[in-house]
């Protein structure tokens, strides 16, 4: 399998006025094409610093960053983002939020064409008949929907998320975690997940990159081998194989953070 993101020693700094501030240290991340890879890491230590050399936002001082096996020099149009509070326009309909980025994309794509790949993605998350309701009228779930439908309805190469269900509650969390893997399943795509919710990183991951404290580095990746065939369900989080795999994580949060891992309990 090929890579689609390569992250090659990459080493940044941001310039501060009280002098440069180290926050990545020869970082080296690679993501398979079709893979979806969630990101872990101390607060502060790096990650969203990390999106954003992959969006093409900024430039690295040292290293490369490969997407699509072309070197990352300047804002790509080939990534979807997505965030925890999702920046909708209001003046907007839903659908007309979601068709957004096709307009900047592909201005030559007919109005009809469109909407109806609009319409498509809306039905997989469960909105059709909210199309033309104003962001306003929807609840934070049901916007974060419609945010992931904006990110991916240009078909990117890569979908970057930065902590997209942090603010929602956890039912409503664990309904978009399904709707995630149904998307998948519909429309494969590739993903880096920033979060700080080990569960959420195992249920979603094919692999799981956990960061080091600041200046962050690759401190351990772990393989997500998820329990059962097919469409991921939930129950999987509660078997011996996923509290085995939350265990090796939550201990290498802990030597992120600088602090001695706790025993295991048994
Ligand atoms: N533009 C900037 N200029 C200066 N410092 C910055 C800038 N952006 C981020 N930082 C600092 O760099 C460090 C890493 O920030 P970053 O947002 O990448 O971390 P993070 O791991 O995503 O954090 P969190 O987990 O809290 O969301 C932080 O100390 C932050 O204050």
């Amino acid at each position: 399998m090929t890579n689609l993101i390569d992250i090659k020693g990459v080493t940044h700094a941001y310039q501060t006025p009280n002098g440069p501030l180290p926050v990545l240290d020869n970082l080296n991340v690679s993501v398979p094409e079709g893979e979806f890879a969630a990101v872990v890491g101390p607060s502060g230590c790096g990650k969203s610093t990390l999106t954003r050399l992959v969006a093409g936002l900024m430039k690295p001082d040292q290293g490369e960053v490969w997407l699509h096996g072309k070197l990352v020099k300047s804002p790509r149009k080939t990534v979807g983002m997505a965030f925890q509070n999702p920046v909708m326009l209001e003046w907007r309909t839903i659908l007309q939020n979601v068709m957004l980025p096709l307009e900047i994309v592909a201005p030559g794509m007919p109005k009809k064409q469109r909407v109806e790949r609009a319409m498509e993605l809306l039905d997989l998350v469960g909105l059709t008949g909210f199309e033309n309701k104003r962001p306003s009228e929807l609840s934070g779930g049901m916007r974060q929907r419609a945010s992931l439908c904006r990110a991916i309805v240009h078909k990117p190469d890569v979908l970057i998320m930065d902590e997209p269900f942090g603010a929602l509650d956890a039912f409503t969390r664990e309904d978009l975690w399904q709707t995630m893997h149904e998307l998948r399943a519909k429309e494969p795509f590739t993903a880096v997940l920033i979060t700080h919710d080990l569960r959420e990183s195992v249920y979603l991951g094919d692999q799981v990159i956990v960061l080091s404290g600041r200046p962050a580095t690759t401190q351990y990746v772990l393989d997500v081998h998820y329990p059962g065939e097919g469409l991921r369900k939930l129950e999987g989080l509660y078997t011996p194989e996923c509290a085995q795999m939350l265990a090796t994580l939550r201990e290498q949060i802990q030597i992120a953070q600088g602090r001695q891992p706790e025993p295991a309990v048994h």
